[in-house]
Order: C-alpha cells, then structure tokens, then sequence
C-alpha cells in the first residue's frame, strides 16, 4: 500500500486526472482496452473536470460506476450524469456502463442485477474509490448487510445515511476484482475515515473502506487535511 499527500484538494485532483490518464494511455500502449471504474465524489469531480482529452483514447475505455444513486436517468444527483458532465461527453467517451435509473420500470434489485451482467470477468484495471466522512466506499455504508454479501456482484442499498435514500453499490468482492485500487480523499472532515482507514486494526462493519485492496497496488491520494490524523 502507498500513501501520498499533495498540498491541497487543487494539486490533488490534477494529480488524480494525470495519472488516471497516464494508466489509461499505459493501457492502450500495451494493445489492450482499459476496464476502469470511477466513483463520485467532490474530489473525483474536481478531478474529471482537469482531464486531458487528448492524453488517451476516451473512446476506447470500458466505463463502470462502483456506485450510483437510484434516481431517474440525467437526474443531477447521478454519478454517471456528474461524470458525464465533468468529462466523459468532453472526451467523447463512448463505452460507458451505467445503472438504470428508477424511471425504467425496474426495481432497485432488478437494476442491480441488470448492471452486475455487464461486468467483465477479467479484473477491472483501475478501481477509483472516494472515502465519505463515515468511512463508506462506493454505497457500501457502516453496519450496512451489503458491506458481507459474497453471493451478488452488486446490490440495492434502502436508507442510505446520506441522500438520495435508495442506491446501486458494486460488493465488496467486485471491487476487489481489480489490478490496482485508488482512494481519493480530500478534507478535513475526511480524516477520521481516512485514519481509520489505514489504522493497523478495526474492521470494515466500522470503515467499509478497509475491505478494498488491489491485486497489485492499493494507493491513498490524499490532501494534507484528509492525511492530518
Ligand atoms: O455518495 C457518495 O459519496 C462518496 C463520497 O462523496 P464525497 O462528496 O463525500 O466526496 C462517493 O465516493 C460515492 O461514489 C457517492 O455515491
């Protein structure tokens, strides 16, 4: 695991958006199609917004949510219509895999469902995870039965402590299912999950972001106000 601290939330996210293209473009140099996951998030927007679109091939990039809030479709509290609005359509980034919104006549768990069938069974090649100030990746919260389940690739979350109530989270195990892991973490109010975190003990029902590791790298973005405990 590695840890690195940048001055501010400002050199943080251009250090997140130069180094998620220069893995893509690494990728792409190899001959394969990247298979990235992306999260929401304050910083991860503030990221997406200083992504060069001409550092890499967006078109040629396999786009996956870890998480995403159970609103209709272009609804401005999605993750995947942030992202898109951040960078993707800038980018012209095509191969996006996205959860169905709750006006497609699906229920939650039929979403979740319908999502889980379009990951790839080889490992993801980047997974980016923001942290919440309870310790929570994707939707995977505190306490929460979801943080355990090993049956489904991805599951409906009902109450969620932070709004909107009804979300899609990718499991833990498919999270795990990746090359490298990247959490991205700014603020002060971040940095008890963020301690926590990377605490030698506790355990994920506390801070669900514990129960992520990549295969080959696990790295902590951080600004010095998330790093401060
Ligand atoms: O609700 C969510 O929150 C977390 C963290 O968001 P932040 O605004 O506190 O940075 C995010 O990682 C997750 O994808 C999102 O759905």
């Amino acid at each position: 695991m590695t840890v690195e601290v940048h001055s501010d939330a400002g050199s943080l996210a251009a250090d997140i958006a130069a180094r998620l293209t220069a893995r893509v473009a690494e990728i792409q140099a190899e001959g394969r199609t990247p298979k990235v996951v992306l999260t929401g998030g304050t910083i991860a927007i503030a990221a997406y917004e200083l992504i060069d679109a001409d550092g890499a091939d967006w078109s040629d990039v396999e786009l996956w949510f870890g998480d995403e809030r159970f609103v209709p479709e272009g609804h401005e509290d999605r993750n995947d219509q942030q992202a898109r609005d951040a960078f993707l359509d800038r980018v012209g980034a095509t191969r996006v895999h996205s959860v169905a919104g709750n006006d497609c006549s699906l229920s939650a768990a039929q979403a979740a469902d319908q999502y889980a069938a379009t990951l790839p069974s080889e490992p993801f090649d980047v997974v980016l995870l923001g942290v919440g100030p309870d310790g929570h990746v994707a939707s995977l919260f505190p306490g929460f039965d979801q943080l355990h389940e090993t049956a489904r690739a991805c599951v409906e979350v009902f109450d969620s402590p932070k709004p909107p109530s009804v979300r899609v989270s990718m499991t833990l195990p498919t999270l795990n299912h990746t090359e490298a892991a990247w959490f991205i973490v700014a603020g002060d109010g971040k940095a008890d999950a963020v301690a926590r975190a990377l605490a030698d003990d506790g355990t994920v029902d506390e801070t669900p972001a514990r129960g992520v590791t990549g295969r080959r790298e696990t790295l902590w973005l951080l600004d010095e106000a998330a790093a401060s405990r």
